[in-house]
């Protein structure tokens, strides 16, 4: 049996912009994957009350924007289940899904991964169950001492991550959520489709940041 190479592309998506597109494709591209899975967080744990358009919504975004790629679809592994998207659990079930032959990808910005140390059962996740592909965020500057902070905090880190060029674009939700309640354009930060998505929901109008 071929071994099958499957890029993870886990997010809050609130909502999904272009730079997790871009980031996605680049990667699949760079590691030559057979496909992306975009999986939206039901709950996730570092963002607890800091979730602002129902997960509904931003499934439903997600889907839009992934639709025009054929390399690209969307899980709802963590929508679908009740309590924390703990990322060990995704894995584990996906690994069982798709069984042992399958090779997961998971990519993390270099923002998510300072925390990366803090997450649920971290050494499982990099000894057992994904590589970790690392791409760079404006903003977050990579350096030889930031490298051995993370690697003193979690011993193997260095080792086991995958690095990979992307087009830097400095697009956040938060930005786009900033801009959306004071009404500047999100146009081209987004798929059309997600554009439209929220102007017809009236998503992000009212809120403000916690
Ligand atoms: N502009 C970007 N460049 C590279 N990686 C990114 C970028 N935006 C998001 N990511 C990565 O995509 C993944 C999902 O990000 P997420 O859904 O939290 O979007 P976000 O823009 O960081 O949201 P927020 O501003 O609400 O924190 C994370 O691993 C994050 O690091
Ligand atoms: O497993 C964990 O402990 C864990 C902690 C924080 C974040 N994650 C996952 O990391 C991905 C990006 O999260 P975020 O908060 O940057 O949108 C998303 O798939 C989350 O479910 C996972």
């Amino acid at each position: 049996m071929s071994t099958r190479s499957i890029g993870l592309m886990g997010g809050t998506f609130d909502p999904i912009h272009h730079a997790h597109l871009i980031v996605a494709e680049e990667v699949r591209y760079a590691l030559n994957l057979t496909e992306m899975v975009f999986i939206p967080a039901g709950e996730p744990p570092h963002k607890v009350g800091r979730i602002t358009a129902p997960v509904q919504d931003r499934v439903a975004m997600v889907e839009l924007a992934v639709a025009s790629n054929p390399h690209f679809s969307v899980s709802r592994v963590e929508v679908d289940r009740p309590g924390p998207s703990y990322l060990v659990d995704t894995l584990r079930l996906l690994k069982k899904q798709w069984g042992k032959d399958t090779e997961l990808f998971f990519v993390i910005g270099w923002d998510s991964l300072e925390d990366f140390p803090t997450w649920y059962k971290p050494t499982e996740i990099l000894e057992q169950l994904t590589r970790l592909v690392v791409v760079h965020r404006p903003g977050y500057k990579e350096d030889e001492e930031y490298n051995q902070q993370l690697e003193a905090r979690l011993p193997g880190l260095l080792q086991k991550m995958c690095p990979v060029a992307v087009p830097q674009l400095d697009i956040s939700s938060t930005d786009l959520r900033q801009r959306i309640v004071e009404n500047r354009p999100i146009k081209y930060q987004t798929p059309a489709e997600v554009e439209a998505y929220i102007q017809e929901h009236q998503l992000y109008r009212y809120h403000t940041e916690s």
